[in-house]
């Protein structure tokens, strides 16, 4: 998913990018001392570019050297309040308002901690394509990441058209995604796209596999071309275009499409929680297990392996459900165990309804 173009309107109310009563509220203090709320589009190491009520502008990142804990580090979609430019040429990041919910993923550095790719996203689209051999086990991850984050998901089946037994798949799909609201669409027929927008709230993500539509469905619901599909990168053949990327894109109904590019490989990282919730009746079963730490491997008295014998949970169920917790166990174990502790109270935050507000120390205060 990438965007071709960016004709953005001036001015950039903030509303546009989803400031609302809660952020007002959260925000007095800092209005009260003279700084300007901004959301981050886009954030390096030592500055960042964020949209303000009178633009977008690069502020600085003071301290940015000191941050050990990426988690803590400014990301798209957080809301910042910003100290204006006095003296030196550009505004400064003052604080990180509480994140709501966070979407992590676990870095493919030697270090492996996890990153957060986007803040405050209030919907997490799941996309599945029906023109290809559903992947359960896909599906599955992107679930108990989009739960992890704090965020709502959706699975958004695309491709209606090139489908031929839909019911089946709606199904199959429903099966694996208790609680999760599944709506069939298409891009070429225009199936499911007004239920969408009526379902997406506030901040929005599509996460899926390549190929999946999503650069289609975000233009349908951007109303324009913006996201470069597969269609249009086989012409251009170099890949995106990073420099035109937006990151935050305002929807025409309401709402902000929040696309980076770092979703695209997003990896589970401290996602037990979120695993929980998408096996949630495995984890119901696992409470009548004779052993409280059985494994559901091949224990006596295990519930899950008589359900799966039953009939009642399927063994491909179960199998991603294992594949699912090694995935997460071996990139906690690589997360360094100092940096873990230090941030044990921090990341109940992030990740669990977020109480952290993060200040920068700047120069010469
Ligand atoms: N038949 C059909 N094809 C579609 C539909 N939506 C998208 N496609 C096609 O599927 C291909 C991939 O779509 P994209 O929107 O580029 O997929 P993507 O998920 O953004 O892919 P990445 O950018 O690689 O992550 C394109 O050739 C689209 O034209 C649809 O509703 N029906
Ligand atoms: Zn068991």
């Amino acid at each position: 998913m990438s965007q071709i173009s960016s004709h953005h309107a001036q001015p950039y109310p903030l509303v546009d990018y989803g400031w609302d009563e809660a952020c007002e509220h959260a925000f007095s203090t800092h209005r009260a001392a003279g700084l300007i709320p901004a959301r981050i589009v886009r954030a390096e190491r030592s500055s960042c570019e964020a949209v303000t009520d009178t633009g977008i502008v690069r502020a600085t990142i003071p301290g940015a050297a000191d941050h050990g804990d990426p988690l803590s580090a400014p990301c798209t979609g957080d809301w910042a309040a910003l100290r204006p430019a006095s003296s030196g040429p550009m505004p400064v990041l003052h604080a990180i308002l509480e994140r709501r919910t966070a979407l992590v993923r676990s870095s493919s550095s030697r270090t492996s901690l996890g990153q957060v790719l986007a803040a405050n996203v209030d919907t997490v689209v799941v996309t599945v394509s029906l023109a290809a051999p559903l992947k359960h086990g896909r599906t599955e991850r992107m679930l108990a990441l989009a739960w992890e984050s704090g965020a709502q998901p959706v699975v958004v089946l695309t491709k209606a058209d090139a489908c031929t037994d839909l019911l089946s798949a709606e199904e199959q799909v429903s099966g694996v995604a208790a609680g999760v609201d599944v709506l069939v669409t298409s891009a070429v027929t225009g199936q499911g796209l007004d239920t969408l927008t009526t379902v997406l709230k506030g901040t929005i993500v599509l996460l899926g596999p390549s190929g999946a539509g999503k650069s289609t469905l975000g233009n349908r619901l951007l109303g324009e071309d913006r996201l470069a599909t597969g269609a249009v990168r086989e012409v251009d053949g170099k890949g995106r275009h990073t420099t035109s990327w937006r990151e935050l894109l305002p929807l025409p109904g309401g709402g902000v499409l929040l696309d980076t590019p770092g979703l695209r490989a997003i990896g589970l990282h401290d996602a037990q929680s979120g695993l929980e919730q998408t096996f949630a009746e495995i984890e119901d079963l696992a409470q009548a297990c004779r052993f409280t730490d059985c494994a559901h491997v091949s224990e006596p008295g295990c519930a899950v392996l008589a359900a799966v014998e039953a009939g009642e949970i399927s063994q491909r169920r179960l199998d991603s459900y294992h594949r699912l917790l090694r995935e997460n166990a071996y990139s906690a174990s690589r997360t360094d165990s100092r940096l873990r502790a230090d941030r044990e109270a921090a990341k109940k935050n992030i990740t669990r309804h977020l109480r952290a507000t993060y200040r920068f120390r700047e120069r010469g205060q």
